[in-house]
């Protein structure tokens, strides 16, 4: 891995070139434009070899993998066509470490990959469909770029308060984004999404700009840990950056519904005023809800002063250290925001957000 880390680019290129060369029928399983793919692989390959020595993690790990991929179309019988172009890429590019040992250890971690990811997948298909597909049944926009949709998928959709899904619109076929659950379960079963439109995100994009109701859009399974360990009395430290309220929100909403006293402390972050277009359902679940605070963090606070974002707001209040804490939103913040709350005296097992790799990429 570090022989080819350095040019990952070339190499994944190369392994996607042999691939499709020796199987152009797989060539239809993946998206058009190729991009985002090829870092996928890539990211995927170093998840599994840095968990190599810990079979407990890369099982978990591999098992979402191989639920994860039947949306895609995926079969037993293209693993192997996958593994022969992957050893066909290494042998190519890390030829100064290439040799018969190499080769042969290579062989049999992509074995155990993919015997595990495929009967994760054949487990899978006796309880859950590969996909849902959801109807648009309504489109809010929020500010000029944020857009609440809500969708009601085509057989029942069981998830966690704080999971996420992928989804795939009918404008992007095969480009899968992620996108957290803006409400726990609801009695309806309507889901809800927020989608901020970023520069050149396709999904967000149409799904802001394009999405109508009755549009029809396919959902993945759920997946994510931020989930609330109900089995705890300790209080929930919650932050959420922008569009990152979305999870938040349906968290609170969780420990509402499970009756428990237990206290909830929302900082909601923001650039500007815009950001914060949720603010007032958070204000409204404050009145109803004597155990939770809600304390929105502008970057530029009114005055002009410039402040310390969310980081510095769970800095000067406090203290925390009997708290479970929850981080939602653009990467960066939940570098600095775990940096923050392990400073202030949370143990990092008690402190839960999306993995980064997940999220790079997430709003395209
Ligand atoms: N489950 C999750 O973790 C979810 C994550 N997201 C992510 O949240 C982001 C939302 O985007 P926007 O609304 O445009 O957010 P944004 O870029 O406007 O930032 C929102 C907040 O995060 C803070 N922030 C941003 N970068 C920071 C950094 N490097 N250090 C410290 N604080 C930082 C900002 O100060 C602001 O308070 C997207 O990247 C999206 O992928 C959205 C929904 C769910």
């Amino acid at each position: 891995m570090a022989e080819i880390e350095p040019i990952a680019d070339q190499v994944t290129s190369y392994f996607y070139a042999l691939l499709f060369l020796r199987h152009p029928d797989l060539r239809e399983l993946f998206p058009a434009a190729m991009n985002t793919q090829r870092d996928r692989l890539f990211k995927a390959l170093l998840t599994a070899a840095t968990h190599a020595d810990d079979p407990a993690t890369l099982t978990t790990y591999l098992t979402h993998l191989g639920r994860g991929h039947r949306k895609y179309g995926t079969r037993p019988e293209h693993y192997p066509a996958v593994g022969e172009a992957l050893i066909g890429a290494l042998t190519r590019y890390a030829a100064a470490v290439w040799g018969p040992r190499t080769e042969a250890a290579w062989v049999a971690a992509y074995t155990t990959i993919s015997q595990i990811m495929i009967d994760a997948a054949t487990e899978d298909e006796l309880r859950s469909p590969a996909w849902w597909q959801a109807e648009v049944v309504a489109h809010e926009m929020r500010t000029p770029d944020i857009a609440v949709v809500t969708v009601r998928p085509d057989q029942p959709y069981p998830f966690l308060a704080g999971q996420y899904t992928s989804l795939e619109t009918p404008w992007w076929p095969r480009v899968w984004r992620h996108y957290s659950f803006a409400s726990a379960p609801r009695s309806d079963g309507l889901l809800s999404f927020h989608v901020k439109a970023v520069p050149a995100g396709w999904v967000s994009n149409a799904l802001v700009h394009r999405a109508r109701p009755g549009d029809v859009i396919r959902l993945g399974p759920p997946a994510g840990s931020m989930t609330v360990d109900h089995n705890s009395d300790n209080g929930l430290l919650c932050l959420g950056g922008g569009t990152g309220i979305a999870p938040i929100k349906a968290l609170v909403e969780d420990v509402a519904r499970h009756g428990r006293r237990r206290t909830v402390d929302v900082f909601y972050g923001a650039r500007e005023n815009d950001g914060l277009y949720d603010i007032e359902t958070m204000l409204r679940l404050r009145q109803s809800h004597p155990w939770l605070s809600v304390r929105p963090v502008l970057d530029d606070a009114p005055g002009g002063l410039p402040s310390g974002g969310l980081p510095d707001a769970i800095r000067e209040h406090g203290p925390w250290h009997t708290h479970d804490a929850y981080l939602s939103g653009p990467p960066g913040m939940i570098r600095r925001g775990v940096e923050a709350l392990v400073g202030v005296g949370i143990p990092t097992h008690r402190i839960r957000h999306d993995s980064l790799e997940e999220l790079a990429g997430a709003t395209t």
